[in-house]
């Protein structure tokens, strides 16, 4: 059992399920599995460090409004620590660590030589202006000038922020410096040293992971009906390279409802659809209406909840019809939902594995900058598509072997490795 962790992390409320906790029950299992000592499975639930800043903004209208702004850094154990940067109006402190460790347990199983970090902040980013997010990412980076670098933390683009924050967290950090820093950040913008290929990553990952075990249920990507939960960088992306594989992405939704069209959507009108309606997919001709928790439940071969965490849960698990579920969000599944849908034989793909393709071409991204030297898109989709196959299918014998479900494969994979690392390191006190 390990013990609560030494955090100035908000009271989690009652009704809430806690992410952090969630993600400590999921080590602690592994832990278990993996008979880890007391002593690194304590070393292993806490954060390493916590930094809250305030963010003072000016917004267009003269008033001052102070934000708060997180990063949590979990482990350099394995290397520098690695994650995005979080805008959505439910960033907590709780949040943030749960996805810090996640990330740390993701970078592991895929043998990328990184940590794990996270960083939000509690803002709805449709609700500012342009120049509004501008001053607040550039003050949040300025904040954490002590606490980034590119061979310290290294943040890279999560929900709600995109290759123009990291930009503008490329150039403040730069400023700070006295010189260009390109590496400080990765899922920049190819002008100022992103990679080629990592916009798409993330989804593509999600590709790969279904195309893969579905290979291994004797199926094929085409005529399968896929129904994904949220449109933006990776439900987007991941609905595009579906589409062209010949599925039939029959439902999709954004914040504000979805689409449902039983013989499958025109995803490329939808793409143009969504840019010009406030990246809503609400009133796309032809399809039905249908609400988020609606669409999680329709009748489907594979659903790819892409969005936010604790989707499905114990509430609604029993009506979930989907016999596969690829994680492209960041724990979208609960616990307890987990246990029902393995006890019903349906195939989880875990969120460390199925969404590790956007931080494998962030790894990418890094190495091509360190270089000085840059891939073509077929090279870096290459390299990125062997790692997510060789993690498939470790993934797949670590479950065969120690007879778990791929969640708990994949968590003993990256834990183990990270708790080895801190072994030959030697970093007890
Ligand atoms: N961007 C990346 O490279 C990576 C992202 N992820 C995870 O994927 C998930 C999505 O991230 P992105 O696509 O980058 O974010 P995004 O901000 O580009 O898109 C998020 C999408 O989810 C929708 N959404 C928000 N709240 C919703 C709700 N309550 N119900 C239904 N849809 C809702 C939004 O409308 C939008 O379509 C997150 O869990 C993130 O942590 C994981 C790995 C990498
Ligand atoms: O690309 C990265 O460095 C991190 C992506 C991320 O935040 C995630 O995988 O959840």
């Amino acid at each position: 059992m390990v013990t609560t962790p030494v955090l100035p992390l908000e009271a989690a409320s009652p009704a809430h399920i806690c992410p952090f906790d969630q993600a400590c029950s999921y080590l602690e299992a592994a832990g278990k599995e993996l008979k880890l000592d007391q002593g690194s499975l304590e070393i292993l639930s806490h954060p390493r460090k916590v930094v809250t800043v305030s963010i003072p903004v000016k917004l267009d209208n003269g008033e001052v409004r102070v934000l708060a702004g997180h990063r949590v850094q979990h482990s350099d154990i394995l290397g520098p620590y690695k994650g995005g940067i979080r805008y959505h109006p439910a960033v907590t402190l709780r949040e943030v660590s749960a996805l810090a460790m996640l990330m740390t347990w993701k970078c592991a199983l895929l043998g990328i030589p990184y940590g794990g970090a996270k960083g939000g902040i509690a803002i709805d980013p449709q609700l500012y202006s342009v120049g509004e997010l501008e001053r607040i990412t550039r003050r949040y980076t300025s904040e954490l000038i002590k606490d980034i670098g590119p061979s310290v933390d290294i943040p890279a683009p999560d929900m709600g922020t995109s290759a123009r924050e990291m930009a503008w967290m490329m150039d403040t950090y730069s400023v700070n410096v006295g010189h260009a820093v390109p590496g400080v950040v990765t899922g920049k913008p190819l002008s100022v040293g992103g990679s080629l290929g990592r916009e798409m990553a993330t989804g593509r990952g999600v590709m790969i992971i279904v195309r893969e075990a579905l290979a291994d249920q004797g199926k094929s990507l085409a005529g399968m009906r896929i129904v994904i939960q949220g449109f933006g960088n990776v439900g987007g992306a991941a609905a595009e390279l579906l589409y062209k594989a010949g599925a039939k992405i029959i439902a999709v939704s954004t914040a504000t409802g979805g689409v449902y069209y039983p013989t499958g959507l025109d995803i490329p009108a939808l793409k143009t659809y969504a840019a010009v309606n406030r990246k809503s997919v609400v009133g796309f001709p032809q399809a039905a209406p249908i609400s988020n928790a609606d669409l999680l439940t329709l009748p489907c071969d594979v659903l790819i909840p892409a969005a936010l965490e604790n989707q499905i849960t114990e509430e609604n698990v029993n009506q979930v019809q989907a016999q596969m579920i690829a994680e492209a969000a960041n724990g979208p599944i609960t616990l307890e939902a987990n246990q029902i849908l393995e006890a019903r034989g349906v195939t989880v793909l875990p969120d460390i594995l199925a969404n590790a393709g956007g931080v494998v071409v962030s790894y990418l991204e890094w190495v091509q900058g360190l270089s000085y030297l840059f891939w073509n898109e077929q090279r870096v989709n290459h390299e990125m598509e062997q790692l997510m196959v060789q993690a498939y299918h470790q993934v797949i014998q670590q479950s065969k072997l120690r007879q778990v479900n791929l969640r708990l494969a994949a968590y003993t994979l990256g834990v183990g490795r990270v708790a080895q690392a801190l072994s030959d390191r030697g970093l007890y006190p």
